[in-house]
């Protein structure tokens, strides 16, 4: 190929695709080519359809291809689509296939909801082979149309794809072209499209279809992210490009070429900077148009094609990147609206946002546009050296030699030797499946059932106490526990959760013994044992036992007499007058309230505006002495009183689990006149109590308690007299962005709270040192935060002294995120990605596991990532850990942000935590306003509604 000596026709780049921001979509249009062939330009149908191909050949070639592919296990993976329209119950669904698959070894079976899609694991090819033919002849895939699709779908968010340049080098040898046959544009042509077709039907049928107008494809890989309203692209490595199409609120884009290359025809690296692409003529030209080639920027390419990467593996692109005379910016970017460097990309002019100016194109961007919100102005003049999105890559990811690739190429295979998958494969592994399988066909279920039976019976009279039992009738190991055993009501309570808990096991391990699904049975219970090589189960709960457990009591303290009878007597002087301004929460006036606080307060569906508070509300704050469990101080900005006339009005079963509410605050309750009994309720109503609410006496709950249980109190028909109650609480808009940060040491200078902290007023919140993922706390311990920030995972994956396989890491991350979502439904969790380090060997490492990290995360609508990977351009100024001038890291710290870092990282959690809500929009509160001030904020009650 290098030898070719062909004159060069006429050619010229085709950048469409990557216009998606530049280009508006045109459709049909015709165009007419040099050659004056009449080229239809591409409808948005014709892409589309071109897109999917196209993508089905990265899926293919990705298949095939498993040196790109972080996740050595896909490959032994089958997708079940329930394409749209399919009215299939992805339930049902799984039983019929788990069904299906019953003889089938199998590692597990998930279900994503999202895409209706049942992804099977399988140890090895031959299981999967097998479980293939299974499947493709079972009824319910035939006639439901379910589809069963071996690729791993990695691009669930392709936007435009085409092929990655890795295959090209697939494709080259394929091509043999002597010097002599091609010296025609045409012969080259045909030849190199035939190398194509031979490659992959798919592209065969593309190249058919569209006939004529294909060349040669270059691609760069990249994925983009929106800010302020434009998309800004962040070119990766070809290696990078499975991360780069996972990150789920990331568009991938592909910048493709249609491009001939002569003379060399080596094929234009991705990477190669887009010199003569600013002209908006050439950003219009079709994919498919031909025009003057002295626009290329391919024709001088003796630099591009050092660059040429034709190994896949972006070695040449390192190595050229280490030549002194390549630029260190080897990313080349899409052109921006604005060809003004005066002018941010955005093309808005905002004259209050501070401009940076990019030390490499001298582009001017707005602060907001470039990521760069929460920043003062003042450190954004000291980044002389900053880079925009466009012009930066990280030192660390960006600049390895050649040679770090050979050795970790030489470090995985060591490692490939040694994972599960290889183990799987290996005769004495082989050997206890077949003795596994043996055991199996002889297994007597009856026996298993009755012992089951006659268990579960043991059990039940266990959890009567009340029963005295029949000793005589119990085995002779629990009869010696229960004759020695002095048992207290508190443990017996325990004793009898935990018997439930059993009971329910063995129900449902008997359901599946039925059905025949056993093995299944065990294996959903054991992923750890087939995820990793490291068999450790973390230590979390089930989902059962973390719906249903009570960490806390249902409030804090109890005082009667807490009120002074002076003080009621002013109090009730001032409800007195305000009589005429209550109103009822529900056409049936179940009880009455009125409101006061710092901010507008939404409840059961009524807005109650902010409301100044009189003086002797505050008497009452300032003259208790609420007894809590710790020594946390007691603020409340808000009051409802509410009326309950006679025993008839009641408020039902609820929780005071508004957004706004502190997370860390506590709730209380001063009532006045008739006693009221207050009913609480655990989760699964296995236990409540009640407790009477006397007059002038003080209750004091937690915001932390309503997650576990419910309180109302009940109608009690036979109660003539009033009672008033007082709510204090703690409310404000900002404790809808409340935020708790599981955080390794890079994250211990990140403040919280209002006033001048990195994270600002908006972000309320604490920091907890989590110093790796094994030491997540567990989720009762964490708190009704609405935002979980979860940076750990460096000293895990960096551990020599308690070495974790990465699968197993995240195995302990996924379980733990679990248990958040489980019990903190309305929780958003944040996965913010590893950091690149100064410790090369480390950063190759970083990169797999944040890759992992997102694909586990991609599972769970609830789980976000907080991509790092942009701040890492600020990493390089002396401010944060790389030295720019130098090339290399600060001599200081090899894992720890400097002090501008630690600005950007913070901000980075900011934006991910704030999100762009609405309301975030309208800030409508004025802090200053202080205690009962009386501007208007928003909260909303949501509980507390009369049931309909
Ligand atoms: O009146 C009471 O004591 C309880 C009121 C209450 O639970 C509420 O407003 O959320
Ligand atoms: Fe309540």
């Amino acid at each position: 190929m290098e030898d070719l000596n062909v004159t060069a026709p006429p050619v010229t780049p085709s950048y469409s695709n990557v216009l998606q921001m530049t280009t508006p979509s045109k459709t049909g249009h015709e165009t007419t080519s040099k050659d004056n062939t009449t080229i239809p330009k591409k409808s948005d149908v014709d892409r589309k359809i071109e897109f999917m191909k196209i993508s089905s050949f990265i899926n293919d070639t990705l298949e095939k291809n498993s040196v790109s592919n972080p996740h050595e296990d896909s490959q032994n993976i089958i997708v079940l689509r329930m394409d749209k329209g399919n009215k299939t119950n992805l339930t049902e669904a799984k039983q019929s296939a788990l069904k299906v698959l019953k003889s089938v070894p199998m590692i597990n079976m998930k279900e994503n909801i999202r895409d209706k899609k049942l992804v099977i694991q399988l140890p090895s090819v031959k299981e999967k082979q097998l479980a293939r033919e299974l499947l493709s002849k079972s009824p319910m895939v035939k006639t439901s149309n379910i589809v069963v699709d071996d690729t791993k779908k990695m691009f669930p968010k392709i936007t435009v794809a085409n092929i990655p340049n890795y295959t090209l080098a697939d494709i080259e040898p394929k091509i043999n072209i002597s010097a002599s046959d091609s010296q025609s544009h045409d012969t080259i042509k045909s030849v190199l499209k035939q190398g194509f077709m031979d490659k992959n039907e798919n592209l065969r049928e593309l190249i058919e279809e569209k006939n004529k107008t294909f060349d040669i494809v270059y691609v760069k890989v990249g994925y983009n992210y929106t800010t302020a309203g434009i998309k800004v692209w962040r070119w990766s490595d070809v290696t990078l490009f499975p991360t780069a199409c996972r990150v789920p609120h990331h568009h991938l884009v592909i910048d493709t070429y249609y491009k001939m290359s002569p003379p060399t025809l080596k094929l234009r690296p991705y990477h190669t900077a887009d010199k003569g692409v600013d002209s908006p003529a050439e950003e219009q030209d079709s994919l498919y148009s031909e025009s003057d080639p002295s626009k290329s920027s391919l024709h001088s390419s003796t630099s591009d094609t050092a660059n040429l990467d034709v190994t896949g593996t972006g070695e040449k692109f390192f190595e050229a990147l280490d030549s002194p005379t390549t630029p260190a910016t080897p990313t080349s970017f899409p052109k921006l609206k604005t060809v003004d460097k005066n002018k941010c990309p955005c093309n808005k002019s905002d004259g209050t946002s501070t401009k940076i100016i990019c030390a490499a194109c001298k582009q001017v961007w707005h602060q907001k546009c470039c990521n760069c919100t929460g920043l003062p102005a003042a450190a954004i003049k000291k980044l002389t050296r900053w880079q925009c999105p466009a012009c930066y890559v990280c030192p660390a990811l960006g600049k390895l030699p050649a040679t770090v690739y050979t050795e970790l190429r030489a470090m995985r295979d060591t490692l490939s030797a040694l994972t599960l998958r290889d183990s799987i494969n290996s005769s004495s592994y082989q050997q206890e499946i077949a003795s596994l399988r043996a055991s199996a066909s002889s297994f007597d279920a009856s026996e298993i059932l009755s012992k089951i039976d006659s268990l579960q019976k043991e059990i039940q009279e266990l959890k009567s106490p009340l029963v005295t039992p029949d000793k005589s009738e119990f085995s002779p190991t629990i009869k010696a526990a229960l004759d020695n055993a002095t048992i207290v009501p508190e443990s017996l309570k325990m004793i009898q959760e935990n018997l439930s808990h059993l009971n329910n096991r063995m129900t449902q391990l008997q359901d599946s013994i039925k059905t025949g699904n056993a093995a299944s049975y065990c294996r959903s219970q054991a992923p750890a044992a087939t995820d990793s090589p490291v068999l450790i189960q973390p230590n979390t709960s089930s989902p059962h036992v973390l719906k249903t457990q009570t960490p806390c009591k249902p409030y804090e303290s109890y005082e009667a007499g807490a009120i002074s009878q002076e003080l009621k007597a002013e109090l009730l002087e001032f409800i007195e007058t305000l009589d005429p301004e209550f109103s009822g929460v529900d056409q049936n006036e179940s009880r009455q309230v009125i409101y006061f606080g710092d901010y507008s307060y939404k409840y059961t569906g009524k807005n109650h505006p902010a409301r100044p508070a009189p003086p002797v509300l505050m008497k009452v704050l300032d003259s208790v002495d609420p007894k809590t469990g710790d020594k946390r101080s007691l603020k409340a900005n808000s009051c409802l009183i509410t009326r309950y006339r006679s025993g008839v009005n009641h408020i039902p079963m609820h929780r005071d689990d508004e957004i706004m509410i502190d997370p860390e605050s506590y709730i209380m309750t001063v009532s006045l006149g008739a006693k009221r009994t207050m009913t609480f309720c655990n989760n699964d109503d296995t236990k409540s109590e009640s407790l009477d609410l006397e007059d002038c006496s003080l209750l004091v709950t937690s915001r932390f308690a309503q997650d576990f249980w419910r309180h109302g109190i009940l109608p009690q028909n036979e109660i003539s007299g009033e009672r008033i109650s007082l709510t204090f609480r703690e409310i404000s808009p900002h404790f809808m962005n409340s935020t708790i940060l599981l955080g390794d040491s890079n994250t211990a200078k990140v403040a919280f709270g209002t006033g001048s902290g990195t994270l600002g007023a908006w972000v309320p919140g604490k920091r907890v040192k989590v110093g790796h993922i094994e030491a997540l706390p567990d989720a009762v311990d964490i708190g009704p935060y609405r935002n979980i920030v979860i940076h750990t995972g460096i000293n895990s994956i960096n551990s020599r002294f308690q070495p974790r396989s990465d699968a197993y890491l995240i195995h302990v991350l996924e379980k733990k995120c679990k248990d958040y979502m489980t019990v903190y439904p309305r929780a958003k969790i944040h996965i913010s990605m590893l950091l690149p380090t100064r410790l090369r060997r480390l950063n190759h490492h970083v990169e797999c596991f944040n890759r992992a990290i997102l694909d586990m995360s991609y599972q769970y609508k609830n789980i976000r990532i907080i991509d790092n990977s942009m701040f890492g351009s600020f990493l390089s100024d002396e401010h944060g850990r790389w030295d720019v001038k130098e090339h290399k890291p600060l001599a200081s710290d090899s894992l720890h942000l400097g002090k501008m870092g630690i600005r950007l990282f913070a901000a980075n959690i900011k934006t991910a935590v704030i999100g762009k809500s609405k309301s975030q929009s309208r800030v409508r509160f004025n802090s200053s306003q202080g205690r009962y001030g009386g501007a208007a904020g928003a909260a909303q009650h949501q509980g507390a509604s009369n049931p309909p």
